[in-house]
């Protein structure tokens, strides 16, 4: 099988191309390829799939004519997930480098709907994130105490909270516990802090990832977070594995980041 590797700002992914659905690609598959001592390693697979061959339900907007190609996006630990921000900018970078798709624009399928993607003449690359809900408050449990955050959907299930005192102090070693009326399906759990005006300093623990170096939902979600309700902003985000901007509007928001390809093989591990 070939395979190509890939990060955003450190969010790392083993990238399948898989256009016509051939692939059983099981959750023991995903594990085996993240695994960073026995297999290629990365914090999730994007596998590179034609909306029109695959056979789950889409989302509405999510149609072959609109969105040829369609993000199949899985934790490391084989579960799957709405949307994934820094992913789905290496997903475009791959389309665009393997010559898949030509254009600088791409419209590109996820579980979370149709999302816009630009590569930008200078190298980075933009995505419409879409509507972003930021609802009441929760609270996770991490090392024994009781982290209180907003509750935030980017497509995908956030409880962004922010912090005192820098983000080096939290311990994101365990996985945080968070109530199951509030997310039946799990969440991620960002920290973060406002370092001067327009940025933000995040760390983040990854549903089914575990801690990972960045997350581009996740710094939507901080940035949603840290904005006062009904206005506009753009935020920095600085995360362990670089940085991204945020410009949110009553329509959503937009995610601007880098997107490197950095390999590309042969794997026998599916
Ligand atoms: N790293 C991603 C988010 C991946 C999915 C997430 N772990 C979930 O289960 O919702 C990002 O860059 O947004």
């Amino acid at each position: 099988m070939r395979f190509a590797k890939g990060h955003g700002t450190e969010n790392d992914f083993v990238i399948l191309p898989d256009p016509d659905g051939e692939l059983d690609l099981t959750p023991a598959a995903v594990t085996a390829l993240c695994d960073r001592r026995s297999g290629i390693g990365g914090d999730g697979v994007l596998r590179v799939i034609r909306t029109s061959v695959l056979d789950e339900e889409l989302p509405e907007g999510v149609g072959s004519h609109t969105c040829p190609w369609f993000m199949d996006y899985r934790n490391a630990d084989g579960s799957l997930a709405e949307m994934c921000g820094n992913g789905i900018r290496v997903f475009a970078r791959y389309l665009r480098d393997s010559g898949l798709a030509t254009e600088r624009f791409l419209r590109i399928g996820t579980r979370a709907g149709a999302r816009e993607v630009t590569l930008e003449e200078h190298g980075d690359v933009t995505v419409d994130m879409g509507p972003v809900e930021v609802d009441g408050p929760g609270s996770a449990v991490l090392d024994g105490s009781s982290l209180n955050g907003r509750v935030v959907s980017v497509g995908n299930p956030h409880l962004a909270c922010e912090v005192r005192g820098g983000v080096d102090r939290i311990d994101l070693g365990e996985p945080p516990r968070l109530d199951p009326a509030q997310f039946p399906a799990g969440g991620n759990v960002e920290v973060f802090s406002q370092l001067e005006p327009g940025v933000l300093e995040m760390r983040v623990y990854e549903r089914g990832s575990g801690e990972t170096r960045s997350c581009g939902t996740g710094i939507v979600a901080a940035a949603a977070a840290a904005t006062p309700r009904g206005e506009g902003a753009t935020w920095r985000v600085r995360v362990p594995g670089g940085e991204c901007v945020v410009f949110l509007d009553a329509d959503g928001a937009r995610l601007r980041g880098p997107a490197e390809i950095v390999a590309e093989g042969d794997t026998a591990l599916v």
